[in-house]
């Protein structure tokens, strides 16, 4: 017979990750991406530590479910702010389950800034600021004969981390199909990135390498990376992962005769709509508002893009 006795108990689920998206009628949209803790305890949880007894146990996985619900039936200013949204996930709960004495929840805000062009705020386009780290390297290799002006230089330059999201204007639809094909075509989705975006330049010369604008021309890239992200027109008629990594590489080496090729590594992290019909309500395709990101597996788009006369890597 146990004698032990428990003091304090609390459950739920932890790291919901949600996101909602309000869409204005004027094209203008809001996001707002949170990982959301929430946590109940009372008295009669007891039985369910000390006797197995599951009778009283809301399940971690209704709670979730719940969070997802709050977030596509609650009026959007309810949702967008994390200390309202904590404390109507905590209200509901109380209300909902007569033997919930305590509800905590806990949110975890991902901070999106808009992205700004031209000093104006962009419609849908977000980016995690100055998360992104710069890095550079130089091999230099001695040619035969040696010689003091004449060997091959190399720089590698580059960035990493820089996160982007736009809440539209992003697709995938008319790919490969087989018996091993579950995903339906997406014709409008949500598409964020962590780019990885690197650039080389190459000489016999350092001298003359060294004279080249590296910070002009890296302020370029990461510019133009936002720039073909959130406003170029192909990559809305086309709008893969692949088709907009082109079309930043594209714009980079159109504007920086310097740079030799350009490599770009973009992970397709998931945001997938919430199939919220279970609970009557509409949230696929175009009625989409409430998101779950999906850490893992993400897709993991890459190429190396260069002038026609440099061939194929
Ligand atoms: O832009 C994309 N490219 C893909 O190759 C791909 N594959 C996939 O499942 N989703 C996507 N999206």
């Amino acid at each position: 017979m146990e004698t032990s006795v428990v003091k304090s108990q609390a459950y739920g689920k932890d790291r919901v990750r949600v996101v909602r998206v309000v869409r204005h009628a004027d094209g203008w949209q809001e996001i707002a991406d949170y990982s959301v803790r929430c946590l109940l305890s009372g008295d009669q949880f007891e039985s369910s530590y000390t006797k197995g007894d599951n009778k009283l146990v809301v399940a971690t996985d209704s709670q979730k479910n719940t969070v997802f619900y709050l977030a596509k039936t609650l009026p959007a200013e309810k949702v967008m702010v994390p200390e309202v949204f904590a404390s109507e996930v905590a209200a509901f709960m109380i209300g909902k389950y007569a033997h919930v004495t305590t509800c905590q929840v806990k949110i975890i805000t991902k901070p999106w800034e808009r992205m700004k062009f031209d000093n104006k705020g962009h419609p849908h386009s977000f980016y995690r600021e100055g998360k992104e780290t710069r890095w550079t390297e130089a091999i230099i290799t001695k040619v035969n004969p040696p010689s003091a002006d004449q060997r091959k230089v190399t720089i590698n330059s580059g960035f990493y981390d820089l996160e982007v999201l736009k809440t539209t204007n992003s697709a995938f639809t008319d790919f490969w199909r087989d018996e091993l094909t579950t995903l339906p075509d997406m014709p409008d989705r949500m598409l964020s990135t962590k780019v990885l975006c690197q650039w080389r330049f190459v000489d016999t010369c350092l001298g003359k390498l060294q004279k080249l604008p590296f910070d002009a021309i890296y302020a370029g890239a990461k510019r133009n990376t936002l720039d073909a992200f959130a406003n170029d027109p192909r990559a809305w008629v086309h709008a893969s992962v692949q088709t907009t990594l082109y079309i930043m590489a594209d714009r980079i080496l159109n504007e920086f005769a310097a740079v030799d090729d350009i490599y770009y590594a973009l992970p397709n992290i998931h945001y997938f709509p919430f199939d919220l019909s279970p609970f009557g309500l509409k949230n696929l395709q175009t009625d989409a508002e409430v998101y779950m990101p999906i850490a893992d597996p993400s897709g993991y788009i890459t190429a190396t893009v260069s002038r026609p006369n440099k061939g194929k890597i």
